[in-house]
């Protein structure tokens, strides 16, 4: 268990590029895996959680061969063609393999049993046991709703319309991708929408899919069966992992970094605008399309922050990037107050408890809620010297890595492992801008 110091060093400046979104990553395996022919992707995020998926696809019957850095070429077996694994298939640390799986094992007629590591095995999986039951997929699961589970998908699935009570895109995509053996409509209807990743590639494979508002509501409706065209697809920069970079630049007096190729999903960009809301220096370049989804170019330089009580963007939009919010509003000059991230508290850790928890420890004054945090900011440098607990979780760890670049003294982070499931270059990445970090075994 590698501890991580972090401290400042100097200004970060240079042009970098991140690794693979993990949301396509993830979603570019699955889908290639149930289509017809064979797909080639290029820029696949290569962290833990997407191996899992690799891992997972292939034990269900895909061909999945990685074929240099990020490149990698799939196989499928065609929409309704997985089969079941002669093992148990462990997901690791990753909520989006487990639940987007389940959703395509949910209408093929196979058993598959999951586990996870102890910070997945925590995470509520009744958002997603609940609507694909309606599907007709069975479920035995630790006290009903936790990893271990075994789920016996059924060979007579039933096209649902479902609204989830949740802001999620796994539980989304996790209806959408059992609708896809399943005759008939699928409908989903998002209260509040959420990135659509999903959408988009199905469409591109060639499958019928069709979104609308309708009273207020996102409704996504998929025609099921379709045969997937195979894809050639280049995964754009992960957004969720620069904007440790974006705030680090943020906050880092003399910074100046372009990070080249981010995707900017308008469903993913909320931290570009509460950064901005803040009075961060960020601007957008070469803005172009690729593989289906928005990218662009991003310039960050430093700026003073200001606190924000009234944050202009919707959480859905932003919702992985809260941590290291959490830490420019420690940074940043007056008050922040963030309300509305409930979901926060089921990610690989509760998010709020663990971020207030190691701001605390660092000397930043705060309040806690059940839905949010008040951070009243320092204007400057934090007092730092705390120790960080981790909790098995990547955003945390990588949130404390930069609020340790303005610390008067250095911030410990227990495990620096959890990095890999995501942004595995992240300490490299940082380092060769000019940030201190360090690992100690
Ligand atoms: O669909 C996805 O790829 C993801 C959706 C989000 O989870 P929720 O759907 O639980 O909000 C996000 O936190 C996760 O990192 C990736
Ligand atoms: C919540 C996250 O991922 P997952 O739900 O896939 O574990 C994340 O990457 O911050």
């Amino acid at each position: 268990m590698p501890s991580l110091n972090s401290a400042p060093r100097q200004p970060l400046t240079g042009t970098v590029k991140v690794p693979g979104d993990k949301s396509i990553s993830h979603r570019s395996l699955m889908l290639s895996a149930l289509a017809v022919g064979e797909s080639h992707i290029t820029g696949l995020l290569e962290g833990e959680d997407v191996l899992a998926t690799a891992e997972a696809m292939r034990a269900m019957g895909a061909t999945v061969e990685r074929l240099g850095d990020g490149e990698w070429r799939v196989s499928g077996v065609g929409v309704g063609g997985l089969m079941t694994p002669d093992n148990v298939i462990d997901m690791g640390n990753s909520g989006t393999s487990t639940r987007l799986i389940m959703g395509l094992i949910a209408s093929h007629d196979i058993t598959v049993t999951m586990t996870g590591d102890a910070s997945l095995r925590g995470r509520p999986m009744g958002r997603v046991t609940v609507p694909l039951s309606e599907v007709g997929a069975q479920f035995a699961a630790r006290e009903g709703k936790y990893l271990p589970l075994t789920i016996t998908g059924t060979r007579d699935p039933m096209p649902i319309d479902y609204t989830p009570p949740m802001a999620s895109a796994q539980v989304k995509s996790a209806v959408m991708l059992a609708g896809l053996n399943t005759p008939g409509t699928t409908t989903v209807r998002e209260k509040v929408a959420t990135r659509d990743h999903t959408e988009r590639m199905l469409s591109a494979m060639g499958a019928e899919i069709d979104v609308t508002e309708e009273d207020g509501l996102r409704v996504v409706r998929l025609k099921g069966q379709p045969e997937l065209k195979p894809i050639t697809l280049e995964v754009p920069g992960d957004i969720s992992s620069s904007a440790f970079l974006l705030v680090a630049a943020s906050i880092i007096p003399g910074s100046d970094v372009t990070i080249e190729n981010v995707g900017m999903n308008p469903l993913r960009t909320g931290i570009v605008h509460a950064l901005k809301a803040m009075g961060g220096d960020i601007e957008i370049l070469n803005a172009r399309t690729l593989g289906g989804e928005p990218v662009a170019d991003l310039r960050v330089r430093a700026a003073a922050l200001k606190g924000v009580t009234n944050l202009p963007v919707d959480p859905s939009t932003m919702i992985d990037e809260f941590p290291v919010l959490f830490c420019a509003a420690a940074v940043a000059e007056g008050t922040s107050r963030f309300t509305g991230l409930e979901e926060l508290r089921v990610k690989e850790s509760d998010r709020l408890a663990v971020m207030a928890a190691g701001l605390k420890a660092n000397g930043v004054e705060l309040t806690e809620f059940e839905d949010g945090l008040e951070i009243r900011g320092a204007g400057g440098n934090v007092p730092g010297g705390g120790m960080v607990e981790t909790h098995l979780d990547h955003r945390i760890a990588m949130a404390f890595s930069v609020l340790g670049q303005r610390a008067d003294t250095a911030v410990t982070i227990d495990d620096a492992s959890p990095i890999q499931t995501s942004f595995p270059s992240f300490i490299d990445l940082m380092t060769g801008l000019g940030a201190g970090l360090t690992l100690k075994a």
